[in-house]
């Protein structure tokens, strides 16, 4: 249960506040993060990890000498936005490029990816890496599938300790491939986490029962068995990593592993060196030399009980960066190193000029004031049905999309409004509520409706008043951007459900010359239907995908509102008709 919260949307950006006040030594606030407060030395790469709040001390304990050069802190289980990565990357850079890194997450592998793309646009050179070591979440034969969990840090530790040996990007990010592909984790649950504000779980395990292969966003574990005594625990926990020693190791005996056992959150140190005690025998049993292990909380989620293993084998390489020292708020090993001269300037991320908006006709403006209302009616059906998308997403997800469309469209109406007062055309009011909302939203759903938002802003333009066939035109764009970005197609379960055939159908309304208020109509029909019909499928997309039997019955989140907010906008486009 998380008790002590004012605004639980205003959470996360709280919890960094504070913590940055409490770690000054380490870490200075910028624009989306935080960074080393020392900065970059001149010439060193800079590693910026990043994901979503929820998990201290992954990610923004994790910055300082030895470890990250900065951390981009999304909300609450969501990833930061492109633009909050953008801006923590631009202020740790410190001229040799940047290593983005984070778990392998939708919503981080879009976020970080557009936000490389920016980087290296503007000339600083970006690399990204998505640490996979999850083997619970994906079998052997698809591990770029994998999750990222606790194995987050002696990965990311790995690929910081060659930044800091002066290794240039591309070496830096072979080392992070090479700790990557060593790097296995296991975990087991009790109980799930309450969001703040929430009044309930994410998930529960019934009584004297424990969930198998965990999450980190209070996911339910992929299986159920008996509650287990800390010695079978640390026995289940060995043996499915022993199952899958990487190639290139040959086995466990004579070998060396880096080892972590991470407490989820409720889980007491106590309780850990209990299981700890049975690890090391089980794996020293094995002939695995254990080498520095850390025993404690190092990837959290919120208050769940639960427990991973992490083992990273290490070959000489990997063993002098998992033993190089490191001086974070969080985690510190080794003594610390002499102080360090940071490069000349951190830069920090410039905002756009959002002050002028680009010339627009008069039927463009007039057709901007629908486009606001509709934004307006997006974020009302939005609000009224946050707490129902929660609990759908809970099925199988991370209970957050309620949380991250209510953030989203709040922006995103908010930013319209601006823009519309200021005289944009559609066009222009559709990019800017496009930014917002995947700027303020983050995670995957952010990312997506940011870019079905601008391709449709993009179709409409400033100029012309929209047309039937024009909005008909950039619902297409919008699908096909959305494809593009999420790499879904119908039948993944995902919103590309929804909005294929939602776009299909105001195409060919309007080819056969039927008004758009009529046209989007039917087109909302399908969307309902299509929507519903997720509930059938099995999600091959998303953070459900582990999941996948779970979420049989239940319709997928994203499909859901989409199909919700077509229904809402029908009302606006008949209004004005
Ligand atoms: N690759 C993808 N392409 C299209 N839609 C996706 C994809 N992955 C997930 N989604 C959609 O995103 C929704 C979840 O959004 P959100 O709650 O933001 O996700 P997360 O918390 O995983 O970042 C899913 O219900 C699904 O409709
Ligand atoms: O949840 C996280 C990011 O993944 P999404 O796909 O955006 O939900 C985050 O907590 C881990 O980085």
């Amino acid at each position: 249960m998380t008790r002590l919260f004012n605004d639980p949307a205003a959470f996360a950006d709280e919890a960094l506040e504070g913590f940055a006040a409490a770690h000054r030594r380490w870490v200075r606030p910028v624009t989306g993060g935080v960074v080393r407060a020392g900065g970059t030395p001149e010439g060193q790469v800079a590693v910026v990890i990043g994901g979503g709040s929820g998990h201290y001390p992954a990610f923004s304990g994790l910055v300082g000498r030895g470890l990250a050069h900065g951390a981009a802190v999304g909300n609450v289980f969501a990833s930061p936005s492109a633009q909050q990565i953008r801006s923590v990357a631009r202020a740790a850079h410190g001229g040799a490029g940047v290593l983005l890194m984070y778990g392998n997450y939708a919503g981080d592998v879009l976020h970080f990816g557009q936000a490389a793309e920016r980087l290296t646009g503007e000339g600083v050179r970006a690399r990204t890496f998505a640490v996979t070591d999850d083997i619970s979440s994906a079998g052997p034969e698809e591990t770029a599938k994998r999750r990222g969990i606790a194995g987050d840090l002696p990965v990311f530790k790995a690929a910081a300790a060659a930044a800091e040996q002066g290794l240039p990007l591309d070496e830096v990010l072979a080392v992070a491939e090479h700790a990557n592909a060593r790097t296995r984790s296991f975990g087991i649950a009790f109980s799930g986490c309450t969001l703040p504000g929430a009044d309930h779980p994410l998930f529960t395990v019934p009584e004297a029962r424990m969930a198998v292969g965990l999450g980190i966003h209070g996911e339910p574990g992929i299986g159920e068995e008996s509650l287990p005594t800390a010695d079978e625990a640390a026995r289940l926990l060995v043996t499915s990593l022993l199952k899958e020693v990487p190639d290139g190791v040959g086995g466990p005996a004579g070998a060396r592993a880096a080892v972590i056992l991470n407490g989820l959150g409720s889980v007491k140190y106590e309780e850990l060196f209990v299981v700890y005690r049975k690890v090391a025998e089980l794996l020293g049993d094995a002939g695995v030399e254990i080498v520095d292990p850390e025993v404690g909380e190092l990837v959290t989620s919120f208050d769940m009980a639960g427990i991973s293993l992490t083992l990273t084998w290490l070959d000489d390489g990997l063993s002098a960066l998992w033993r190089a020292p490191a001086d974070t708020p969080a985690f510190r090993k080794g003594a610390p190193a002499a102080p360090e001269h940071a490069a000349a300037a951190a830069v920090t991320a410039e905002e756009s000029d959002e002050q002028t908006v680009p010339e627009a006709s008069d039927a463009s403006r007039r057709a901007a004031a629908v486009v606001l209302a509709a934004l307006d009616a997006l974020a009302a059906t939005v609000d009224d049905h946050a707490e129902e998308l929660g609990r759908i997403d809970a099925v199988a997800g991370d209970g957050d999309h309620g949380i991250g469309m209510q953030r989203g469209s709040t922006a995103a109406r908010l930013a319209a409004a601006d823009a519309h007062a200021r005289g944009a055309g559609a066009g222009t009011v559709l990019v800017r509520a496009a930014d917002a909302w995947s700027d303020r939203a983050g995670g995957t759903s952010g990312a997506l409706w940011g870019s079905m938002l601008r391709a449709l802003g993009g179709a409409l333009g400033d100029d012309e008043k929209p047309t039937a066939a024009r909005v008909a035109d950039g619902v297409t764009e919008a699908s096909a951007a959305v494809r593009r970005l999420g790499g879904a197609e119908v039948g993944d379960k995902t919103m590309v459900d929804v909005l294929v055939p939602f776009a299909d159908t105001l195409a060919a309304a309007t080819a056969d010359g039927v008004p758009l208020a009529a046209a989007w109509d039917r087109a909302a029909d399908a969307a309902e239907t299509a929507a519903s019909a997720t509930a059938d499928l099995l999600p091959r997309k998303g953070r459900a995908r582990p999941h996948a039997e779970k979420s049989l019955g239940t319709p997928d989140a994203g499909a859901h509102s989409l199909a919700l907010i077509t229904r809402a906008v029908r009302g606006v486009l008949i209004d004005h008709h």
